[in-house]
């Protein structure tokens, strides 16, 4: 089955977070994994569910891993409130619609991939004969990985997100250089948006693994954290560095939903990103935003001021520490940072 979430993503990433290592629902499905018994869980209760359900036994007990391991022992399913702090019944025969659609061949998981679809309430099992858990959501199946299978695409993400990182930091150092000497095009823009995308892009895929390793995912989050540092105020510098460039507001917001192989072809991501001639080698000024921001850890408001002030990127590089002093809200010891911030980055672009 496929893994379009579609508008139930949200649900499903509630769900994910639910069943993540180190949750007590978890700690439960490896106890009865272990065991080699196997279970079936409804995960909340309606009234179709209460139709549906036929035999066992009252439990109304608090929810806890073991009793949940003690409980799977019987034949039949287990229902448990919706917000996981009560089981409500074990030893459940669930008879939904025969009717309704599932590609499951046992009768459990054919069984949990009814009762989830005819009442909208998820349901996950444990396979006695295939050792894995699944939850079952508005007629999908999705695996409930081990950290170590998610671990593995995890590296292999983290280690493409480093590489588009290190892209990214050296295009956009190129990119400085352009924009003191106002030479940048279209092209060169849009060489510095592409890996852009393909790190938040990564980024997200990521966030992903880390909800479903829960404890498991800290070093992940962490390394994440560092490989996605600035982005988002990259992403909002260029932005306001290159606003009129495009027809309408120039957005890289849209970057978002480009498949990724339209992402890697730039004339796509020219027009996709709106920007007025998709012909790469026409030119583009840059406000300057980014870099006189970055010069001295400035805000935007302050560096807008600056570029208002002497009227270019170029002519700030030129000011005097004395005509940026005298900017209003820039002052003397300001006006220092600002120089040295210039001229690092300016360092930092001929050292290339
Ligand atoms: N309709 C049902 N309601 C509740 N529990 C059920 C139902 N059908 C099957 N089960 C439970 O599933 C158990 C195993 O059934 P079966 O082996 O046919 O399923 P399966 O999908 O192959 O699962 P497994 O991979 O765990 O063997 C049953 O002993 C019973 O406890």
């Amino acid at each position: 089955m496929s893994k379009d979430l579609g508008h139930d993503e949200e649900r499903y990433r509630r769900y994910r977070a639910l069943l993540a290592p180190g949750t007590p629902l978890r700690e439960g499905l490896e106890r009865i994994r272990a065991g080699h018994t196997g279970a079936l869980i409804v995960l909340g209760t309606n009234p179709v569910v209460e139709q549906v359900s036929t035999g066992g036994f009252t439990v109304n007990t608090d929810f806890t891993p073991t009793a949940l391991r003690e409980l799977a022992k019987m034949d039949g399913g287990i229902v448990v409130d919706d917000d996981l702090t009560t089981i409500i019944s074990a030893g459940v025969h669930f008879s939904p619609s025969a009717s309704l659609p599932t590609v499951e061949t046992g009768t459990r998981h054919r069984t949990a991939d009814r009762v989830a679809l005819q009442s909208n309430v998820p349901v996950v099992t444990v396979s006695a004969a295939m050792s894995v858990i699944a939850l079952f959501m508005a007629g999908l199946r999705y695996p409930i990985e081990s950290s170590e299978q998610i671990l593995v695409r995890a590296e292999q993400a983290v280690a493409t997100l480093s590489r588009y990182r290190e892209r990214l930091d050296s295009v956009t150092r190129e990119l400085s250089g352009l924009e003191m000497d106002d030479l940048v095009t279209v092209g060169d823009l849009v060489q510095a948006v592409q890996p852009l995308a393909m790190v938040r892009r990564l980024a997200e895929e990521l966030e992903g693994h880390v909800e479903a390793l829960g404890v498991d995912g800290r070093l992940l989050q962490l390394q994440m954290y560092e490989l996605t540092q600035g982005i988002d105020q990259l992403a909002t510098l260029l932005e306001l560095d290159y606003r009129d460039a495009g027809a309408e507001r120039f957005t890289l917001d849209v970057l978002r939903h480009l498949p990724t192989g339209d992402l890697l072809d730039p004339v796509t991501v020219a027009s996709a990103i709106g920007l007025t001639s998709a012909d790469l080698d026409t030119h583009l000024r840059a406000h300057g935003y980014r870099i006189v921001s970055q010069s001295a850890q400035m805000s935007t408001t302050t560096a807008g001021r600056l570029l208002e002030h002497f009227g270019s990127l170029q002519a700030v590089f030129a000011a005097s520490g004395s005509e940026l002093a005298a900017v209003p809200g820039v002052g003397t010891a300001r006006a220092r940072a600002i120089r040295d911030g210039l001229a690092r980055i300016s360092d930092s672009v001929s050292s290339r």
